[in-house]
């Protein structure tokens, strides 16, 4: 039975759907990195939130784990490129708490515009101070939008029912997409000079980093009110420090810091500054959403092999796994034949499918091609990486796919261009259950592709695979199965032949002395 651990604060939702699923729970909360590092080894899967940083330190020692699900959007603290080495796939749940967090912004906008905090506080102490506290009115006021995906479209949907003009930067943002969401696509610059308010929702990446930099702030209109409900980072919180004493910035509400937990920062203090501690997700009907979500789409990967919401695999559903599964296992094998037999750079590999193949989803098929091929020239090749580790090597990756069927009712096709030309593998299903490989190099074969495998490549001559036995025979290895392809009578033959040992380098080498032998290699499965 799977394992998963919820390492954060979730709702019960989350452990009661891996129950129900048949994956085993523990909900162990507020642990160090150190005390991680020393249970992760246990699990198959990790849940988190944003408070278990996923570091490729506690991945190193993650040795069964398969998953990491992030309860919520943002996914900087889980180093993806070191869960990908190690083929870990990461998910989150991209639209749970979007609403929530679009809300929150709003909360914030409405906060800094009316001093809500401060005229609280002031209240509560008894005060009174009804002169103090003078705001503006969002009505016909211009909202900057820095970032308009899922979150940014909400927080517009809903400013412009405030009857705000909204204006957005993002670089991703089709017209049709900006005209759809009832706002006007501007530059940065335009948006920095236009906006009386400023709403952050991009991920923090190299080209968003610091997006509001002191530069940036300077070309601010005088008094602009920003809010950041994106993350930390985004702001450089010195220079908004800075703005925010001079009056350039008129308000500033962050629900993320550069540090968290922020229990510590120059802004505390600071008038017409607000801040909560990342709650942009915190409602109850956002968390219960995305413990469900996360629950569910780990449990289906651990359990049925679907992948929803990867970040680092292509989208599988659970009714498609195990459809797809003896398909993987057939594309596995043909990349780690080719990838056997084949010296030499590579410049391309393409994947063919042919028949009933050609009707599934090919990205998972493709992907274990790859990874079968470059298991063959690193072990830390996975499905999850290959992509990553081909474009690396400059190995180009094409699809192609036939519907109409050929001699099989289903094929794959794996071909490789190396400097010699273009050679290809070919397999099927046999009872859409059992992989076979059914041509190598254009020479019809039929055989199963496990364990140890001795390949011959001879003339083909009378008395020759008797020659060939009494070699293994006095060799004391064990023939399993024997299966022999050629490309016409007397003309170049394939042989493949499981044993029960591994090939040896002494046994090749005898091989190799029988007359007519042009290669002999071990390959193994
Ligand atoms: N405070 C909180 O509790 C929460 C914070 N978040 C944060 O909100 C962020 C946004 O979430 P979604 O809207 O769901 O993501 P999204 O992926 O739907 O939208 C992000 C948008 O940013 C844009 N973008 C990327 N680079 C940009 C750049 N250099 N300049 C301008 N725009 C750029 C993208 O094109 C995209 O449209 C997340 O990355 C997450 O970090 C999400 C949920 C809760
Ligand atoms: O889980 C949380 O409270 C934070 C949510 C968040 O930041 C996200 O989903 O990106």
């Amino acid at each position: 039975m799977p394992k998963v651990l919820i390492s954060d604060k979730m709702d019960p939702k989350a452990a009661q759907i891996f129950r129900e699923r048949g994956v085993e729970v523990d909900e162990i909360t507020g642990k160090t990195p150190a005390e991680l590092i020393a249970m992760i080894g246990e699990y198959d899967g990790l849940a988190i939130r944003s408070s278990t940083k996923v570091t490729a330190e506690i991945l190193a020692h993650a040795t069964n784990l398969k998953v990491v699900g992030r309860a919520g959007i943002g996914v900087d603290n889980v180093d993806i490129p070191a869960a990908s080495a190690k083929g870990v796939v990461v998910m989150n749940t991209p639209f749970g708490n979007s609403i929530t967090t679009a809300e929150h912004a709003i909360a914030l906008m409405f906060a800094l515009a009316r001093q809500l905090p401060e005229a609280d506080a002031s209240t509560q102490a008894g005060k009174w101070e009804k002169n103090r506290f003078m705001g503006v009115e969002l009505t016909a006021k211009t909202l900057g939008l820095i970032g308009a995906g899922n979150i940014g479209g909400i927080v517009a949907d809903r400013a412009r029912g405030l009857k705000m003009k909204v204006v957005a930067f993002d670089p991703f943002l089709t017209p049709e997409r900006a005209v759809e969401m009832g706002v006007e696509k501007v530059t940065l610059d335009e948006l920095l000079a236009r906006a009386d308010f400023i709403t952050l929702h991009t991920p923090l990446t190299d080209s968003t980093r610091n997006i509001l930099s002191a530069e940036n702030i300077a070309k601010t209109k005088k008094g602009v009110r920003i809010i950041n409900c994106a993350r930390g980072g985004l702001i450089d919180e010195a220079a908004l420090k800075a703005a925010l004493d001079s009056g350039q910035v008129g308000g500033a509400a962050l629900d993320v810091f550069q540090t968290e937990p922020a229990k510590d920062s120059p802004l505390f203090g600071t008038p017409n500054f607000v801040s909560t501690p990342h709650l942009g997700a915190s409602t109850t009907e956002a968390q219960v959403n995305v413990a469900i979500q996360v629950a569910e789409q780990m449990a289906d990967f651990l359990v049925s092999g679907g992948v929803t919401n990867a970040l680092n695999m292509p989208s599988l559903s659970a009714e498609e796994a195990p459809k797809l599964k003896p398909y993987m296992a057939l594309a596995e094998k043909l990349g780690s034949l080719v990838g056997q037999l084949t010296t030499g750079s590579i410049g391309r590999i393409s994947i063919h499918a042919e028949g009933a193949a050609a009707e599934l989803n090919q990205k998972p098929l493709v992907q274990a091609v790859l990874a079968g091929f470059l298991r063959t020239q690193t072990d830390t090749a996975n499905m999850v990486n290959a992509p990553v580790l081909a474009r690396e090597r400059g190995i180009e990756v094409r699809e192609v796919r036939t519907e109409r069927e050929g001699d099989y009712h289903t094929l794959l096709r794996v071909s490789v261009k190396t400097e010699a030309g273009e050679r290809s593998v070919a397999g099927t299903l046999f009872g859409d259950a059992a992989p076979r490989i059914v041509e190598l190099f254009g020479i019809k074969v039929e055989a199963d592709l496990d364990g140890p495998m001795l390949y011959v490549v001879n003339e083909d001559a009378p008395g020759f695979i008797g020659r060939l036995g009494t070699a293994l025979g006095e060799a004391g290895v064990n023939i399993g199965t024997f299966h022999l392809g050629r490309r016409q009578a007397g003309g170049e033959a394939v042989l493949l032949l499981s044993v029960d040992e591994p090939v040896t380098a002494d046994l090749l080498a005898k091989v190799k002395a029988l007359p007519g032998v042009k290669v002999a290699m071990g390959l193994s499965f």
